[in-house]
This record gives C-alpha cells, sequence and structure tokens, in this order.
C-alpha cells in the first residue's frame, strides 16, 4: 500500500543527524563453490561492471562462466580464508568500527558509520536501513575506492539510488567520488611504504599494482586510468623515487578482451630478465587486503617472479584499519561534510510531535473536531 518507506519514529535529541555508509565491493560468504557462483552472478550481472550487450552477456554469464569459474574462484579463496572469514569482510569491519570512534572523537556528537558491501552482505539497502532506522538526516557516502571507476564508484551510487528511490524522506545527500590525490591518503601510503624500507631496505623497484578495468572502458573516457597514474606519481614524488626505482602497471584481467596495460604478470616475469632481482610490491587502490592482493599477488605473482629468477620479493600491506589510514578517512568525511547544519539536537525538532499529529487527523477523518 506504501510506495514509500517512511522515517521511523525516535526521540529528538539523541539520535545521529549524520550518517556514514562506508561501502567496498564485498566477497562470498564462504569459499565454496556455490556462495560463489551466488557472488559472482550479482557481481558480473552488474551492467557497470560488464558492458558487454545484455542479452549475449546472459548467455555467456549462465552459460560458460557459472559453470567454470566459481569452482576456480573458491580454490583460490580457500587458499586466503581465516577463522573470520574472508579477510575483506574482516578488514572491512575493523575500519568501520576504528572509523565510527574517530568522527565521534572529531564531532563530538553522535554520528553512525554502517559498512556496506556492493556485492553480497552486509548489502546496500541493510546498510542503509541501519542509518534510515537510526534517523540519520545527511548521509554520506563513502566508497573505499581511491581511484574513480565506473565499474566500482558508479556502480556503489546506482546501488545506493536505487534504494533512496523508495524513502519518503530523502536526506541531504553527499557521495564521494575518489579520493586518489588527497595527501592524507598518499601520506598514508608513504609512511607504510617507509615503514618497509626501515625493516628490510630498499628493492631494485618498487611496483604500484592496480586493478585494471577492459581498455575500452578507458578510451570511452573513465579517468580511472589517469587516476592511478596520478597516485603514483604523487607518492614517487612524496618518498623522492627517481623514475628508474619505480612502475605502475594493472592486475586482475578477466576475459578474452584487452584491459588497461602493462600487465602486472608480464612486468613481474620480466624483471629477473631485466636485472631487476628484488622487488617490493604495493596496491595502492585496495584500501583493504583481499583475494587480488593476498593471493593473486602475494601468491601467484611472487611464484611467477621467483620462478623467473628473481631473488626477493616483498608485499606491501594494504592500509587496512592503520590508524594513518582511519585517520585520513576521518578527515575526508569532515571536508565532505563542511557547510552542513552542526550537529544540534534540536535542528528539525517539530512544533507537534507525530502522536499528536496523528491525533488530530484521526480525529479530523471521523469528523469530531470542526
Ligand atoms: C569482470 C570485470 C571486472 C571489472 C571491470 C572489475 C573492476 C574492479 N574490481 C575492483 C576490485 C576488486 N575486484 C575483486 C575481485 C574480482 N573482480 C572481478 C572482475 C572485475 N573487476 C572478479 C570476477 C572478481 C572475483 C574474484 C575472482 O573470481 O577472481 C576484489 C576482491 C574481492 C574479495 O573478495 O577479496 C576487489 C577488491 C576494482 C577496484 C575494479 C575497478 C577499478
Ligand atoms: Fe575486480
Ligand atoms: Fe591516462
Amino acid at each position: 500500500m506504501n510506495r514509500y518507506i517512511g522515517q521511523p519514529d525516535y526521540v529528538h535529541g539523541s539520535e545521529p543527524r549524520m550518517g556514514v555508509l562506508l561501502t567496498n565491493l564485498g566477497t562470498p560468504n564462504a569459499p565454496t563453490t556455490g556462495a560463489l557462483r551466488r557472488y559472482l552472478k550479482e557481481f558480473l550481472s552488474d551492467p557497470r561492471v560488464i558492458e558487454t550487450p545484455r542479452l549475449p552477456w546472459w548467455f555467456i554469464l549462465n552459460g560458460i562462466i557459472l559453470n567454470t569459474r566459481p569452482q576456480k574462484s573458491a580454490r583460490s579463496y580457500r587458499k586466503i580464508w581465516t577463522e573470520e572469514g574472508s579477510p575483506l569482510m574482516r578488514i572491512s569491519l575493523k575500519q568501520q568500527q576504528a572509523l565510527q570512534r574517530a568522527l565521534e572523537e572529531k564531532f563530538g556528537g553522535p554520528v553512525k558509520v554502517a559498512l556496506a558491501m556492493r556485492y553480497g552482505d552486509p548489502s546496500i539497502r541493510s546498510g542503509l536501513e541501519e542509518l534510515r532506522s537510526a534517523g540519520i538526516r545527511r548521509l554520506l557516502v563513502l566508497p573505499l575506492y581511491p581511484q574513480y571507476s565506473a565499474a566500482t564508484n558508479a556502480s556503489t551510487f546506482d546501488a545506493v539510488s536505487k534504494v533512496l528511490q523508495r524513502w519518503r524522506w530523502l536526506p541531504d545527500f553527499r557521495f564521494i567520488s575518489h579520493y586518489h590525490d588527497e595527501p592524507g591518503y598518499i601520506d598514508a601510503l608513504a609512511q607504510r611504504i617507509r615503514a618497509h624500507w626501515d625493516n628490510e631496505g630498499r628493492a631494485d623497484k618498487l611496483l604500484f599494482t592496480f586493478h585494471g578495468i577492459p581498455k575500452h572502458y578507458f578510451t570511452a573516457g573513465d579517468p580511472y586510468h589517469c587516476e592511478c597514474h596520478a597516485t603514483a606519481r604523487l607518492l614517487a614524488e612524496k618518498l623522492g623515487l627517481p623514475e628508474s626505482q619505480w612502475q605502475v602497471s594493472f592486475q586482475s584481467r578477466f576475459g578474452p578482451r584487452e584491459w588497461l596495460r602493462p600487465y602486472t604478470d608480464e612486468v613481474l616475469a620480466a624483471m629477473p630478465g631485466q636485472g631487476v632481482k628484488s622487488v617490493q610490491v604495493v596496491c595502492p587502490g585496495f584500501s583493504a587486503d583481499c583475494l587480488e592482493t593476498l593471493e593473486e599477488m602475494n601468491i601467484q605473482n611472487r611464484e611467477l617472479f621467483m620462478q623467473a629468477g628473481g631473488d626477493r620479493f616483498t608485499y606491501i600491506p594494504a592500509l587496512n584499519d592503520q590508524p594513518a589510514h582511519i585517520d585520513f578517512l576521518a578527515d575526508l568525511v569532515a571536508k565532505h561534510a563542511q557547510g552542513w547544519p552542526e550537529v544540534r539536537p534540536d535542528y528539525d525538532r517539530e512544533t507537534v510531535s507525530r502522536e499528536q499529529a496523528n491525533a488530530r487527523q484521526r480525529a479530523l477523518a471521523m469528523g469530531s473536531e470542526r
């Protein structure tokens, strides 16, 4: 009967005025073929991820990919699965809790951080519901993708807007579309890399590897490629690295079409032959360690490099829930929340309580009041 979902009844004054929806890609619930099939079906049915025409793609996905890939991916996930579940989920929960604490301190008032995943659980819908039930009036969406791509950031926006389309009372709304060149983000990464240098010295090369996208998304105007290069250049400058000691490459390609080049696996396999015997690898596009960093980089690509004659391969972990990362995210939220009305308890106190208003409406309907 009600097409639009109403706001909950709540007590004015104590509810968080601002809600932050912290999002990431998502991950399967278990490292099993069944769980992977469900996860990949949702992921690879997203038109922002696969821009192939719908009908032919439906046959490829359901006829071929979902009969082969889930098994193969489940095997990969099993290598990195922990007692607390998927690394991406475990780390994301820690990030959410740490950001909640950091923002409470920063704003000195009630603010709520909800975690949501674009695919799988907790869903974008459940994250937004959590914020709606808490009575938030301002909504800030923060996808943890530093470099903008339509496949990730715009897809998250689509999912958020699909849920908001059903809300009766829309909050003030802001969406952080990227942060690839934010000084705090570059500083946190530089700090992470320097800590490794302090412990084990430098390698012949520092490789910045980013998740790829199909090349034709880039030629169609996606800024992702440029933002990855901007992040890498700013980082190298911050670290004072000469051009000869760092390189950018793109990993995780999927399917037969051309993706952004150069490909990480090819770069690493060629290095030893070019005299690069030690390499340190960092994935600045991943705000949390996941399958693509822990398995593809730290297991598969390590093997490629060593088998090609490399001596030393170091994977430098993602920023995860490092204090420098959380502090940066809290600053980023504060920066994007600027100009919004202060967290005032009586911000939108109604002159008539909802209960009084309802009683009056009932009375009017029964004709007992004038
Ligand atoms: C097929 C197209 C894909 C595009 C385009 C794509 C873009 C893209 N992905 C990430 C971040 C992550 N991807 C992850 C896993 C993953 N990615 C794809 C495919 C595309 N990604 C697949 C099929 C998978 C699943 C695993 C597999 O079967 O190989 C992950 C890891 C998730 C985890 O559970 O750990 C992340 C993170 C970005 C940033 C991006 C575009 C910029
Ligand atoms: Fe991906
Ligand atoms: Fe570019």
